[in-house]
C-alpha cells in the first residue's frame, strides 16, 4: 500500500534548506529552463486568479522535470493590501508528486522556499551581472524577501556597506536590529542607492520607487517586487537604459509592469547567461527582473524532501 504524503512545516524547511545546496540546483534548473526543450521541462506560464474582494491573487505553478523525476505544483497567494494582518503577504504550499503514479509524496510549506529560492536567484544574477569589485549593497524594503536577500547576499559576497530603506524609519531600524551584521538605515531611496553597486528592490510598491537618475552607471539591480502587469518598482529611464535580464521572457512580457509599461527590451534570460548563449554585460547597468518560476520551487522542494529524509 502507498504511504501517505509527508507534511513538512515551515520550521522544518528552515532547518534543512541551505543556500550552499540550493544555489547549484537553481543554476542547473535555470539553465535547463532556458534550453526550452519540452523533453527536459514543462512549465506553463503561471495561472493567476485575482481575489478582487481581498486585493490579492492566487498563482498556480505546475512544473514537470522528467529527467530529474520532479512533478510539482506551487500554489501561492499574495496580497497588495496593508490592513495590519500578522500573516505574511505571500503564502505558499508546494505539492511534490510521484510522476509515475500521481500520488502526492510531500506537502511542503512554501513560505521559506519562496523567500530563499527568490533570494538565491537574485544572488545568481548578481554573481554574473554585479560590478566585479562590488562594495555597497542597498536593499529597498524590509519584509520577508528583504531578509532572505540580506542573508544570501551577505553569505556569498563581501560588501563594505549594506544599506536599507523602508517607507518608515522605524521599520528600517527594526530590520537593521534584526540581522547579524551592520546595516545603515537610509531615510530616502536616493540616499540608499547613491553609488551602490548592487540594489535589491523587494517592496509591494505599485508605482516606481527607484529612478535611473539616482543610480551609478554599471550598478546591478535585482528587481523582485511588482509582479503584476500594472505594477512598477523601477522607472522608465532605468528600464530603458539598463540591459534587462529576466528569469523567463514569457513571464516578464506577460506579468511585469516594469517591462511591459516601460517598453523595455528583454536582453536575455538568466539561464541563457548560465548556458553561455547570451553574454553577461557586467560593465553595463543591468536589471534582473524576477517574477519567480515553478522550476525554482520544484528543485527547492525536492532538495527539502531529500534533506528532510536524510536528517529525520
Ligand atoms: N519575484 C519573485 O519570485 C517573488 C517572490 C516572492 C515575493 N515577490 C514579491 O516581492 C515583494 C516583497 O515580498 P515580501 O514577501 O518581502 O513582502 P512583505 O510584505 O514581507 O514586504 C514588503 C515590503 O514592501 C514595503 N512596501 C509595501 N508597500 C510599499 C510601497 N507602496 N512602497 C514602498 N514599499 C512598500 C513594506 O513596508 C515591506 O517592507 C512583493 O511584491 C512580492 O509579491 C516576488
Ligand atoms: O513566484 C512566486 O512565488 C512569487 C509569489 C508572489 C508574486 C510573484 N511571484
Amino acid at each position: 500500500m502507498d504511504s501517505p504524503p509527508i507534511v513538512i512545516s515551515r520550521d522544518e524547511v528552515k532547518r534543512v534548506l541551505r543556500y550552499i545546496d540550493l544555489i547549484p540546483r537553481l543554476e542547473s534548473a535555470l539553465a535547463i529552463f532556458s534550453r526550452k526543450n519540452s523533453l527536459e521541462i514543462i512549465q506553463p506560464l503561471r495561472s493567476v486568479i485575482p481575489l478582487s474582494k481581498y486585493n490579492g491573487f492566487l498563482g498556480l505553478m505546475p512544473t514537470y522535470m522528467e529527467q530529474e523525476g520532479i512533478l510539482s505544483t506551487k500554489m501561492v497567494c499574495f496580497y497588495k493590501r496593508e490592513d495590519g494582518s500578522t500573516l505574511p503577504s505571500t503564502q505558499a504550499t508546494v505539492l511534490l508528486f510521484n510522476p509515475e503514479y500521481g500520488n502526492v509524496k510531500a506537502i511542503i510549506d512554501g513560505e521559506v522556499i519562496t523567500a530563499m529560492r527568490t533570494a538565491a536567484a537574485s544572488a545568481i544574477s548578481a554573481k554574473w551581472l554585479m560590478p566585479a569589485q562590488a562594495e555597497v549593497l542597498a536593499i529597498l524594503g524590509t519584509g520577508n524577501e528583504a531578509l532572505s536577500h540580506y542573508n544570501v547576499f551577505t553569505e556569498i559576497f563581501t560588501f563594505k556597506e549594506v544599506r536599507v530603506w523602508s517607507r518608515t524609519r522605524e521599520r528600517a531600524e527594526a530590520f537593521s536590529r534584526s540581522v547579524a551584521g551592520p546595516v545603515k538605515v537610509c531615510v530616502t531611496v536616493e540616499e540608499a542607492v547613491k553609488d551602490a553597486d548592487a540594489i535589491v528592490t523587494v517592496t509591494r510598491a505599485t508605482q516606481p520607487i527607484l529612478f535611473g537618475k539616482w543610480i551609478k552607471p554599471g550598478a546591478h539591480v535585482a528587481a523582485v517586487g511588482a509582479c503584476r502587469p500594472d505594477w512598477r518598482e523601477l522607472d522608465d529611464e532605468l528600464m530603458r537604459e539598463a540591459v534587462v535580464y529576466v528569469d523567463s521572457r514569457e513571464g516578464a512580457t506577460t506579468e511585469s509592469g516594469d517591462v511591459i509599461l516601460s517598453g523595455a527590451t528583454v536582453f536575455a534570460e538568466l539561464g541563457e547567461v548560465l548556458n553561455e548563449t547570451r553574454p553577461a554585460l557586467r560593465e553595463k547597468t543591468t536589471v534582473f527582473k524576477s517574477l519567480g518560476l515553478g522550476i525554482e520551487d520544484a528543485v527547492s522542494a525536492k532538495l527539502v524532501l531529500e534533506r528532510w529524509e536524510a536528517t529525520e
